[in-house]
Formats: structure tokens, sequence, C-alpha cells
């Protein structure tokens, strides 16, 4: 077992940041903390790897996180940025030498894509290839534990995809990773199991599929029609037999499967019901965090209160 937390508390003044989280990281496992901002991500990572106070018990590699052989680990903080004007093998080669017994550098800068960048300044890269850096930079000690706090925030969607393949060749080698974020689908492409944050509590912990299954619902149809024809939307597609709820953005078909959109484009069509489009929802991570939390995440990471929560 990586990690053994069991009931870790943080409070900063009247701010109760975690409020008793317990959780395993197993060996060689992907575990993804999803919550909003706010939610605890950063604290319980820092807990985690014992570099905040906390009350309750954690155990890193068996023993004490704060006498952790510091070899073992390695973290890209959430804000990370390293000088500028160095380029991506001098910033590798610079945390190299912190440690005794770091890998060579070249190595890493081709584990994680960069060695026809490696001359570049880091002020002169892309985001995707800064993040790759200090990716690299986190695997210069060869750690056994990767911890990576919002890998992927700010990054466009080619250099996230990029940083996922990353990440999924690292752990095929065997690496431990805990990683933060707020994106629902990278904790669900990535994790084998993931634990929901919010408010400083874990509400839910287990795999993507798992948590799906015992509290995602139903998959949905959503008729996004103009405000004034909703009502009418509603009652048409309600009398061929659904249960529906009018929302901002037209109606909400509650169970309804792939097999009912026929039906229901029918009874539309027959109450003359326009609508600007259809669109099936299947349960995700994020439908799960909905019904527990009653908040959605937006792409930023802010928790918002959604109106389809209680559709
Ligand atoms: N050093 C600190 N001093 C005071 N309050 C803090 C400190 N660090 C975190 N907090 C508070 O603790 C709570 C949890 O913050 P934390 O940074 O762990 O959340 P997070 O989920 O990582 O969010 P974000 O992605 O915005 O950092 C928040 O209410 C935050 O304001």
């Amino acid at each position: 077992m990586a990690i053994v937390a069991e009931n870790v508390r943080r409070e900063y003044g009247d701010t109760v940041a975690l409020d008793g989280v317990s959780l395993t990281v197993d060996d060689g496992e992907v575990y993804a903390l999803i919550g909003p901002n706010g939610a605890g991500k950063t604290t319980l990572v820092r807990a985690l790897l014992g570099t905040t106070d906390y009350e309750g018990r954690v155990d890193l590699f068996g023993g004490d996180p704060r006498t952790a052989d510091p070899q073992r680990v390695g973290l890209l903080p959430q804000s990370f940025s390293p000088p500028e004007r160095l380029t991506a093998r001098e910033l590798v080669d610079y945390y190299g030498g912190l440690y005794d017994d770091a890998r060579p550098t070249d190595d890493v800068l081709a584990d994680v894509g960069m060695t026809d960048d490696a001359d570049t300044w880091y002020e002169n890269l892309s985001g995707g290839q800064r993040r790759r850096t200090c990716v690299a930079i986190a695997l210069v000690n060869d750690p056994d534990l990767l911890v990576l706090d919002e890998p992927t925030t700010a990054i466009d969607p080619a250099g996230r995809r990029a940083l996922w393949e990353l990440l999924e060749s690292l752990v095929a080698g065997g690496t431990t990773v805990v990683l933060t974020t707020h994106s629902m689908p990278e904790a669900e492409r990535l994790a084998d199991r993931v634990g929901l944050l919010a408010g400083g509590e874990l509400v839910a912990e287990g795999t993507p599929r798992e948590l799906v299954e015992a509290y995602g619902g139903q998959s949905r149809l959503v008729v996004e029609t103009e405000g004034g024809v909703a009502d009418a939307a509603a009652s048409a597609v309600e009398e061929a037999g659904y249960r529906v709820a009018t929302t901002a953005r037209g109606v909400v078909v509650r169970d309804a499967m792939p097999d009912d959109i026929g039906t229901i484009v029918d009874a539309l069509a027959e109450a003359d019901v326009s609508y600007h489009a259809l669109r099936w929802e299947r349960p995700d991570l994020e439908s799960v965090y909905l019904a527990l939390t009653g908040t959605g995440v937006t792409e930023t990471g802010e928790a918002v209160e959604r109106e389809e929560a209680a559709a």
C-alpha cells in the first residue's frame, strides 16, 4: 500500500479545509482526487506528503510522510513556474542535481517527448510542452510515487491529450500516481479509482464504473427548445409515456434510452413542436458529482448549482 490516510483533518483558522478524510492508494494504482476549486484537493495532497500540518494519521510507504525518503516521491505542484530563461534540458539538469541518484537528463526528456525541444527556453515552449517539462522535473529522481496537482489545468486540448498519453505510458511502467483534477473526463480516462472531494470531505470513492453505476442515475434525452415552446414539448413527450422536467434549456426526458429517441421525435413532430437540438446523455462522473453534492464543476473548476441536478 503506497498511502493510507485515516481521518485526516486540517483547519486554517475558521476554515475547515479537510474534515476527516480516509483513503488508501495501492502500489501501481492511479488515484484521482476530484472536486471544484476550494474542495480541499491541494491541502489533502500536502497532508499525504507531510508538507502541511494535519490531524489524523497518514502512512506513506509504511511510515510517517514527514520522514519519507524524498527520492521516492515526484511532485508537480499546482502552480509551479520554473525560471523562464533556462532550457528544458537545463531545468531537468538543475533539478536532477538535487538528488544523489538522478536519472540521465536525456532519458527523462525522451520519456516526456521533449527531446526535439530540449534546447528551447522554457518561456518559448507551448503550454503543453511546459507542462511536460515540469513532469520531467517531477520524474528526474525516478520516483515510486508521482503526485500531480491539476496537471492539465490551463493547457490546450491537444497538449492535454498528449499529457494524458504520457501519463498512461508512465503508469504502464508501474509508477503509482495520485493526481488532482476538476476535470471529470480526465479522471474517467486516467484513474483506476477516484475520490470525490466536496467541502473537505470525501463524499464517495471507487472506480469510475462503480461510482457511475451506484450514483449516476439513468440516461436521459435533452430536447433544446425556445423557452416559449418548452411546456408544449414537455406535454407531448409526457403524453407519449415519459417522465420529463422543464429547464432553462428546454426539456429533459428521464430514463430515455437510444431506442426511445424515435418515439420522442415522433411525439414532438405530431405536436408540431420545433427544437434546436436533441442530446442523449449517458451518466458519467459529472452526473455522480451532481447527484452526491448538488453542484456541477465548470471547465475552470468553479462549483456551480446546476438546474438540471433537480431535473
Ligand atoms: N494556506 C492557507 N491559508 C488559509 N486557507 C487556506 C490555505 N490553503 C487552503 N486554504 C483554504 O482551504 C480550503 C481548501 O483549499 P485547497 O487549496 O486545498 O482546495 P483545492 O481543492 O485544491 O482548490 P484549488 O484548486 O482552488 O486550489 C479553501 O477554502 C481554501 O481557501
